[in-house]
């Protein structure tokens, strides 16, 4: 059984539904702080808590047998993590620590880590691989960062055998309709600008229009929650084959860099309708430009992404006016 802490929250979901089409057997445990019970697939075991509650961690070490451990949960916000950074160090480090401390207690060796980009900082580099130097510019990156150092820690002294998937912007959602992204208050770009064109959002905000890029606004790569979910269960079976233990690093993007204003014009062609654009003043914390190099993951684990731009703006679109009102 694969436990999936935050397996209730945007990616997380998807990760759970695809692991269960693939007959994987799934617990989830979340403690709903910005997750939904109802993106849980009613076929994965559920239980709603914390991860810096031990008594429940122990329970649930010593009730199922756990065989690996994906770790979602975190807060991931990069604007937040400048003005509260106390609770990015608490919950993306501390409560780690936690999680891992009773993996190690029940022996448990197998651990998959969400981490991101931002742990690159500011990459002086048209794409970035995982040799790039490791320089965050928020406490968001350095929180995930430190789990990184941490992991490989106790890689060499507790045999933890473990993954680290880079993400990129995730961004999409499940093509069959009944899971997608829903935050409150949304801050992420592609679900903004939809809820503008639906309707529910008076105008879509740049924030920043004289970045050094192509036409001045923030380029980022975003990559489907499908693509991430294959990526994850390739990353698992990894895992389970080999004997050794693991310590690996994958960047997982697209590769391909979209401006702010091209993915404002992405979603209006999708939608045909015209957004109602507000330039803001760039938030503190944002790097101009950022897009992967997933050479490692394609060579290796032989993941490559299939969904394009419009793929994630189109499910994203189905999603949002499925539900516009989220779950
Ligand atoms: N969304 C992105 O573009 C992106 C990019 C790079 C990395 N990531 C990372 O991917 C992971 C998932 O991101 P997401 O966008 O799905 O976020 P999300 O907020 O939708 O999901 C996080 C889930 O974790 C749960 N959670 C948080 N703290 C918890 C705790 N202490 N105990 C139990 N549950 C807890 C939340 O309720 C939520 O369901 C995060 O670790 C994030 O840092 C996300
Ligand atoms: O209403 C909006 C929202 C965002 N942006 C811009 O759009 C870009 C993307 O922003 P957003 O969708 O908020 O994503 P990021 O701030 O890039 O952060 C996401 O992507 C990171 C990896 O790049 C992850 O680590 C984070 O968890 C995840 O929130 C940035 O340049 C923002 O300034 C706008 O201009 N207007």
């Amino acid at each position: 059984m694969i436990l999936i802490v935050g397996g209730a929250g945007y990616i997380g979901s998807h990760v759970v539904k695809e692991l269960l089409n693939q007959k994987h057997q799934v617990i989830v445990l979340d403690n709903l702080s910005t997750g939904h019970r109802e993106a849980v697939d009613p076929r994965a075991d559920f239980i709603q808590g914390d991860i810096r509650d031990e008594s429940l961690l122990t329970h649930i070490f010593t009730t199922y047998k756990i065989e690996g451990v994906m770790h979602f949960a975190a807060h991931c916000l990069v604007g937040e993590s400048v003005v509260k950074p106390f609770i990015y160090y608490e919950n993306n480090v501390a409560a780690t620590l936690l999680l891992l401390r009773q993996m190690i207690l029940h022996n448990v060796t197998k651990f998959i880590f969400s981490s991101t980009c931002a742990t690159y900082g500011i990459p002086n580099a048209k794409r970035i691989d995982e040799n790039c130097p490791t320089k965050p510019i928020n406490p968001y990156g350095h929180s995930k960062l430190m789990v990184e150092q941490i992991l490989s820690d106790f890689s060499k002294a507790y045999g933890l055998s473990y993954i680290v998937l880079r993400y990129f912007n995730a961004a999409g959602a499940d093509p069959e309709g009944e899971i997608g992204e829903d935050h409150t208050p949304e801050s992420h770009l592609i679900p903004n600008v939809l809820l503008h064109l639906l309707g529910k959002k008076s105008s879509v905000e740049i924030f920043g229009d004289n970045y050094g890029t192509k036409d001045g606004t923030c380029v980022r790569d975003y990559i489907h929650v499908l693509d991430l979910a294959d990526a994850h269960i390739r990353a698992l079976e990894h895992l389970f084959a080999t004997r050794e233990n693991q310590a690996l690093t994958y960047n997982l993007g697209n590769g391909k860099g979209y401006s702010v204003l091209e993915v404002i014009k992405m979603c209006e062609r999708v939608t045909e309708n015209k957004a109602n654009i507000v330039i803001s003043p760039g938030r503190t914390g944002d790097p101009a430009y950022l897009v992967a190099d997933y050479e490692k993951i394609r060579k290796e684990l032989n993941w490559r992404p299939v969904y394009t731009l419009e793929d994630i703006v189109n499910t994203a679109w189905n999603w949002h006016t499925s539900h516009p009102y989220g779950y």
